[in-house]
């Protein structure tokens, strides 16, 4: 499978009281992947929402990530997503086998996405991009960085951190394969407004 397009990314506070909803008028859209990204330390809540997602996922033919967590991918057998303080990537490989998609945290770093290819990453992303309220501390990237790891590497990348329909276009310009999104996705004011713009990401990658 080619992962290009949108990558939706579930906010725990954002989605309260329209989670399944707002995800389900993404997948609606048309969604590469869905991040299940959840901050709250409440393991009962986490499997239950997780399960939900596989679920919702499974009947929209969308992979699902769980963000930071190992085991619970493992769990449900679905993919990951690991920052450079989420645990080692070869473990993660072995654990979730050949065919699971892992994503890795390079920052602004070309080396950290090297190591992350040779420790068996399937794509590596940068970020942030634009100024995020979802994560304001993360450090910037440059376009420029997009076209170097274009040229560099031989694997997915994707682009994160502030990313709007206004901004997005120059980062798939850039190389960016997948457009993670968390505020410019899911911030929108209804569920027709989720739909429209997850269809309005996805075009961007049709020109
Ligand atoms: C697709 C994608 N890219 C980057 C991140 C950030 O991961 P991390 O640095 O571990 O920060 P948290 O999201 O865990 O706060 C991500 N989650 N997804
Ligand atoms: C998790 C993460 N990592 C770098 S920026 C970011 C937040 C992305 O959210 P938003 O799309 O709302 O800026
Ligand atoms: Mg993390």
């Amino acid at each position: 499978m080619k992962l290009r397009g949108l990558y939706a990314i579930t906010d725990s506070t954002l989605l309260a009281g329209k989670f399944l909803p707002y995800v389900e008028a993404a997948l609606e859209g048309g969604v590469t992947l869905l991040q299940y990204r959840d901050k709250s330390g409440d393991d009962a809540r986490r499997l239950r929402e997780a399960e939900a997602l596989r679920e919702l996922c499974e009947r929209y033919g969308t992979r699902l990530i769980i963000n930071d967590d190992a085991e619970l991918a493992a769990r449900l057998g679905v993919g990951v997503h690991l920052g450079q303080t989420d645990g080692p990537l070869s473990p993660t490989r072995a654990l979730l086998g050949p065919k699971a998609i892992i994503g890795s945290t390079c920052h602004a770093q070309l080396d950290l996405a090297e190591q992350a290819v040779n420790e068996g990453a399937s794509y590596v992303a940068f970020g942030r991009f634009f100024n995020s309220s979802t994560k304001p501390g993360a450090p910037s990237c440059s376009l420029g960085l997009l076209d170097e790891a274009r040229r560099t590497l031989h694997l997915p990348v994707c682009a994160i951190g502030g990313i709007t329909l206004d901004n997005a276009a120059p980062l798939v310009a850039h190389g960016a394969d997948l457009l993670a999104v968390v505020h410019g996705l899911f911030g929108a004011e209804s569920t027709a407004e989720v739909t429209r713009r997850a269809r309005a990401f996805n075009e961007l990658f049709k020109s």
